[in-house]
């Protein structure tokens, strides 16, 4: 593994240089990789691995949108789609990529069918972390792994089909064969990651239940219509308030931030715009650092975890879901910047 310097610390990586293709292609070429479910990660990866040259088949329930979509995406039925316990009978590693509420109501089933030596792989460290809230105990026969893509499976799958790879984590929690290593490895770099980086179940589920809430989809959401309310009050018009808040965030000044850091993007911006932020944006990270302390908190309580779980289970999750974020869409804000996108070039 290379050994890489992050900000004055230590840490390995593994490289598809150390690692290539072809290696993870030897390393799986007895394996048949169930991956079962077939929502956001599911697509991502099982087309990412068969593209690789993967042996890799899907489980899915039948008479599901998903179904539908793996059947469009290549996917044939009773060759390399099947339904969720005939893919858990033929799979040696068994991806489990239903939602963390589903793993719950299928984990006896796939329990039946992890006889010894199979491997079990999650893409997050949910199950495993919160096993007293979900009842996913492994056997101690089996090895227990992770690859986790730090972004979503409609990345992973973009990135590799630009010859690009995403960022992953990975961990093992149980290494029963005696290659569990290298069979995660294998995985990480056929799944289309680009490096990974290692950490432990407890540690990704942290992390990543944090993150989400916070900086990644639940802060960035808070902050917008906070600064775009603002805005508004003082009679600003709703593009005016768009542009300002999101539109110029996303398509100018994020892209720099990703090429090259925070202070080249400020470096870019007027000398008027970097005193102002250099000013203010001690005063942000203060304020809204108890928030962020406090949702650490939950997640490490688990209040997080349950609350996912108990709303995530209900029949009718999709729909409650569905109605938030028609909500969001509805909201002056995201409507103003419908009208804001539909300007860009590319959707004219
Ligand atoms: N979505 C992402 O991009 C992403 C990123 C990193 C990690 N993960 C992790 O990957 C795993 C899969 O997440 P996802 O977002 O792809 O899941 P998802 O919510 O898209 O659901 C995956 C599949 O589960 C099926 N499913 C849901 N409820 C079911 C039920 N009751 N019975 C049978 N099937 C059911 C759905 O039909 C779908 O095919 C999770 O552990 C998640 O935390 C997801
Ligand atoms: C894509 C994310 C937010 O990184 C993932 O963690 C998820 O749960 O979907
Ligand atoms: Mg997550
Ligand atoms: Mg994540």
């Amino acid at each position: 593994m290379a050994k890489l310097n992050f900000g004055g610390v230590e840490e390995n990586v593994v490289t598809r240089e150390e690692f290539p293709l072809e290696k993870a292609q030897e390393v799986l070429k007895n394996e048949v990789v169930a991956v079962i479910g077939y929502g956001v990660q599911g697509p991502g990866q099982a087309l990412n691995q068969k593209d690789n040259g993967i042996n890799v088949i899907v489980g899915q329930r039948k008479n599901s949108k998903s179904w539908d979509k793996a059947v469009a995406d290549g996917f044939v039925p009773g060759e390399t789609l099947f339904e969720i316990e005939e893919a858990l009978e033929k799979g040696t590693i068994i991806c489990y990529l239903l939602s963390d509420a589903a793993q719950i109501e299928y984990w006896p089933k796939v329990k039946q069918h992890l006889t010894p030596g199979k491997a079990l792989y999650f893409s997050h460290g949910f199950g495993i972390t919160f096993s007293e809230r979900t009842g996913i105990v492994p056997p101690a026969d089996v090895d227990v792994f992770l690859v986790a893509p730090k972004g979503s499976g409609t990345s992973l799958r973009r990135m590799f089909l630009q010859d690009r790879g995403l960022n992953s984590s990975f961990a093992v929690y149980q290494d029963a064969t005696g290659k569990a290593r290298e069979r995660v490895t294998a995985l990480g770099i056929a799944i289309g990651s680009g490096y990974l980086f290692e950490t432990d179940f407890k540690k990704e589920v942290y992390s990543d239940l944090a993150g989400e809430r916070g900086t990644l989809m639940g802060a960035v959401q808070g902050i917008f219509a906070a600064q775009y309310d603002v805005l508004r009050k003082n009679g600003h018009s709703p593009s005016e308030a768009f542009n300002e808040t999101v539109e110029e965030l996303t398509q100018s000044l994020m892209p720099l931030v990703a090429e090259n850091g925070m202070d080249w993007m400020y470096a870019n911006c007027s000398t008027t715009a970097q005193r102002g932020a250099l000013d203010w944006w001690k005063r942000f990270r203060d304020a809204t650092s108890p928030l962020f302390e406090e949702l650490y908190d939950n997640v490490a309580k688990g209040n997080e975890a349950q609350r996912s779980i108990d709303s995530n289970s209900k029949p009718d999750y999709r729909e409650k879901l569905e109605l938030e974020l028609t909500e969001l869409r509805e909201s002056e804000m995201w409507k103003a910047g419908k009208t804001v996108r539909s300007l860009r070039p590319e959707n004219n």
